[in-house]
């Protein structure tokens, strides 16, 4: 797992304020975030065994984050930069819908983490998975999976937050996880295409580019393009709280699956069996769940089938 690490500040209110506008907040909260820490803990309590490969300033803040990795059972491989331990302001409104605002600090530095990355993939090999989101610098995530491919193991990018990538870059890439607006971004579809068909077109572009493409839809589930082929999972029907990183959760427990053998058409309902469980709770990382609820949830929707 490589990746982004921040501590995040969160910020519960009415709804999300407009450009301009002071409204009072009903709560704050703060914890472990980070699109790379979040996915490494849910892959963690997911069951897989998992290493954490990002940076992290020499500073309180980062001190706290390697404490949460080694709580959560996750190998740190955690660079200390000379800029400070990345910060993410998180809003989160009644109806669940979130805005974020996240300073890059340590995250930013490639150097680092392409280091780190170097000696923590020194080991792997087939059988193995390197998940990675772009809240780093692309080279380092682009050098990462050079060297995993290289190894024989396989890439899974969350191309998140998006940005273009060209042909060269995805061919880098086994298995491409983005939302719908990645996904349009990146198939270079308009942006006010969000919505049924021209996702479906937009991923089928990304699927000519990349073997296997999961689109995450929110409450409407998934879309899974593999082999030629185009499967819709069904979201479970659940309320949410706090949709803070359901997308991250989704992930880390999809990489897990597939590190232990599943299929994708195994492995896409765990994962979103655990954003389910995830939306439900609020925070980021804390509010991945684990490997006996997601099995519990699973269960449940097999019998009620
Ligand atoms: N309201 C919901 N009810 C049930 N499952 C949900 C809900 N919202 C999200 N999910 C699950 O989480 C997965 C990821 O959600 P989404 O497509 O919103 O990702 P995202 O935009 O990356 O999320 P975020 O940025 O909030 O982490 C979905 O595929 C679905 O399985």
């Amino acid at each position: 797992m490589l990746g982004s690490a921040n501590h995040d500040t969160s910020v519960s209110m009415p709804r999300i304020p407009g450009p301009g506008e002071t409204i009072l907040a009903t709560g704050a909260a703060s914890g472990p975030g980070g699109k790379g820490l979040n996915q490494a803990v849910a892959a963690a309590r997911s069951g897989a065994s998992t290493t954490f490969v990002g940076a992290v300033g020499d500073d309180e803040a980062g001190e706290r984050l390697r404490g949460v990795l080694i709580e959560e059972g996750v190998r740190a491989g955690l660079s200390v930069s000379e800029r400070p331990t990345g910060t993410a302001f998180v809003m989160v409104a009644d109806d669940g819908e979130n805005a974020i605002v996240v300073v890059a600090g340590a995250n930013g530095d490639g150097a680092a983490i392409t280091a780190e990355a170097a000696s923590a993939l020194a080991s792997a090999g087939s059988g193995d998975l390197v998940l990675a989101q772009l809240e780093v610098p692309l080279d380092a995530v682009l050098s990462a999976f050079r060297s995993a491919k290289e190894r024989g193991a396989t890439t899974v990018l969350n191309a998140a937050p998006s940005r273009p990538l060209s042909d060269d870059q995805l061919a880098l890439v086994d298995v491409l996880i983005v939302n719908q607006h990645e996904c349009l971004d990146l198939a270079g579809a308009p942006v006010e295409g969000v919505g049924g068909a021209a996702v479906a077109d937009a991923a089928r572009l990304l699927a000519a580019r990349v073997g296997t493409v999961v689109v995450t839809l929110g409450s409407e589930g998934a879309l899974v393009l593999s082999a030629g082929e185009a499967t819709r999972i069904p979201a479970f029907p659940v309320t949410a709280v706090d949709t803070t990183a359901a997308g991250d959760t989704f992930c880390g427990a999809l990489v897990s699956r597939l590190a232990a053998g599943d299929p994708l058409a195994a492995a896409v309902p765990f994962a979103s069996a655990a954003a389910a469980l995830c939306v439900q709770r609020s925070g980021a990382a804390a509010s991945a769940p684990r490997l006996d609820e997601i099995m519990e949830l699973l269960e449940s929707r097999a019998w009620s089938a």
